[in-house]
């Protein structure tokens, strides 16, 4: 049989599991998608189903691989990161609901070890804060509140990963526990420098090393499926969190060059190059992607809440029935009526940093309407991407020519314009949006030996669509300043 060529991509993200099959030529032939369910059990927790993960991913993928047409050479993973998944060795068995990367349920936590001074060595060594978003304080509290986990943790019983890990583990039918180093990279326990676990680390997290993953670079032969789960075995030859896969599969690969993905939460990297750029402005030093031995950082901004918004819209508030029809609001009235909606539903990320911020609408008068509520939630996601771009020129000493966007919520032309309007800088789409997806399948090519370089595959096909700024200084200017009152109004004292 000639040598297969198409790939298949994993990924799992926080509101949904997609499988991909693409082409040699970074083509899509087959796509299929679940909707993920997430549990609120207490104000500030987010758990999912780590089962029910696994289930999707397999039906996805089962889906995927029939609708393609095409034999498939390898399987690339990009996954929702920091979420921390706990099972047992021997059955594969959860011990617990994961904990996603929203859940601030450890905020009190950080702020003892931040008490304590931890924050300097911490942050020097993970390029991280002290955030509940990040994956060690959430371990920590499995192990400290379900009956034995610690015991059976030191004894290696129990074993830690993120989505990715579980994934693998699942897939490999228990043989492989390992991950890559852009998730290792979320978990508050990696020195990004040295590029290995941290015993200090382990020792201030309480975190057996006896339950962590193996290490290793992003595009390597990770492991082989199980016999039974596919029509033959395939090996999984890429893995990286879902926001560094899209760095890749943005074709970001060069100093300075900057993407922005806008699923549940946004998250901006500037590919900062072999230099890992330490901020001066409260964002992550983070890895983008670790391939032959050599490491490539950058600087990222997370906003924990941009899409979720625009859920909260549908599934909080009843005001509309899809995302997409926010587009047809916001043009439907003729500017904000003075409406801010700050979307701090899970605290507050990058530049602030603020666990116990909540959300808030302000401005409203009678006349407001659905129309106006809807823009806000549109406006606020590219206002914090206004402050995470003026943080990241502020740290890279130059602000960035073009954003590459991508994320379900980059579909919206009326928000692609409002953000391009905000940054004062070019937005460009790229047509094909999964671009997620399409850096895992990069990933796997380049571990399986189809592609000899990052590089090659890299980017997507088709011409993106551009989005110039158009709107006049002063009228930016107003805009952002009562939107900067507005972030005020939700921030917790001494913040
Ligand atoms: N046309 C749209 N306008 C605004 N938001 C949208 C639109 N389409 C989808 N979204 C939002 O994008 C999010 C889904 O994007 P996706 O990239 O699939 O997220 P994730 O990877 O986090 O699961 C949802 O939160 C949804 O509300
Ligand atoms: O699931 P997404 O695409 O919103 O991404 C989640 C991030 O990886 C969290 O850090």
């Amino acid at each position: 049989m000639a040598d297969p060529k198409a790939i298949l991509a994993i990924d799992q993200g926080t509101t949904s599991t997609r499988c991909i099959v693409f082409d040699v030529g970074s083509r899509p032939l087959a796509t299929e998608r679940r909707e993920l369910p997430q549990q609120y059990p207490r104000p500030g927790w987010v758990e999912q189903d780590a089962e029910a993960i696994w289930r999707d991913t397999m039906a996805t993928a089962r889906s995927a691989l029939a609708g393609a047409g095409q034999a498939v050479r390898a399987i690339g993973i990009a996954n929702q990161r920091e979420t921390v998944v706990v099972w047992d060795r021997r059955t594969g068995a959860p011990v617990h609901p994961a904990i996603v990367w929203q859940d601030r349920r450890t905020a009190e936590a950080c702020a003892c070890l931040r008490a304590d001074g931890a924050e300097p060595m911490v942050r020097e060594r993970t390029g991280l804060l002290l955030d509940p978003y990040f994956s060690a304080t959430k371990l920590g509290w499995i192990l400290d509140h379900v009956e034995g986990a610690r015991r059976q943790a030191e004894q290696g019983e129990l074993l830690f990963g993120t989505i990715d890990s579980f994934l693998l583990w699942r897939l490999t039918g228990g043989q492989v526990h390992a991950t890559d180093a852009t998730n290792a990279a979320r978990t508050l326990l990696f020195d990004i420098h040295r590029c290995c676990w941290d015993e200090d680390l382990l020792r201030l997290f309480r975190i057996p090393a006896a339950m962590l993953p193996e290490l290793r670079d992003n595009a390597t032969i990770f492991g082989e499926t199980a016999p039974g789960l596919f029509d033959g075995v395939l090996p999984i030859a890429g893995m990286a969190g879902d926001q560094q896969a899209a760095l890749v599969g943005q074709g970001c690969l060069a100093p300075g060059m900057v993407k922005a993905t806008y699923g549940t939460g946004c998250f901006a990297l500037m590919n900062t190059g072999e230099q890992a750029l330490a901020s001066r402005n409260r964002l992550l030093t983070t890895v983008g992607y670790r391939l032959g031995g050599r490491t490539t950082y950058a600087l990222e901004g997370a906003i924990f809440t941009a899409g979720a918004a625009i859920k909260w819209l549908r599934d909080g508030l009843g005001l509309i029935t899809h995302a997409s029809q926010t587009d047809d609001l916001a043009t439907r009235v003729p500017d904000h009526h003075g409406v801010y909606m700050v979307p701090g539903f899970v605290g507050l990320g990058a530049p602030h940093w603020d666990p116990e911020a909540r959300g808030l609408i302000c401005g409203l008068t009678l006349d407001a309407t659905a129309a106006h509520i809807a823009r806000a939630a549109l406006e606020a996601v590219a206002y914090q991407t206004y402050d995470l771009a003026e943080a990241m020129s502020a740290d890279g000493g130059r602000a960035p020519t073009v954003i590459r966007v991508d994320g379900g919520m980059a579909a919206n032309d009326w928000f692609c314009q409002f953000l391009a309007d905000m940054l004062a800088t070019e937005v460009e789409r790229p047509a094909f949006l999964e671009t997620t997806a399409l850096g895992a399948a990069v990933l796997a090519g380049l571990g399986s030996g189809l592609h000899s370089t990052v590089g090659a595959a890299a980017g997507t096909v088709d011409p993106p669509r551009r989005f110039e700024p158009r709107m006049e200084g002063v009228r930016r200017e107003t805009l952002l300043g009562g939107w900067r009152d507005a972030v005020r109004r939700t921030l917790t004292p001494l913040q």
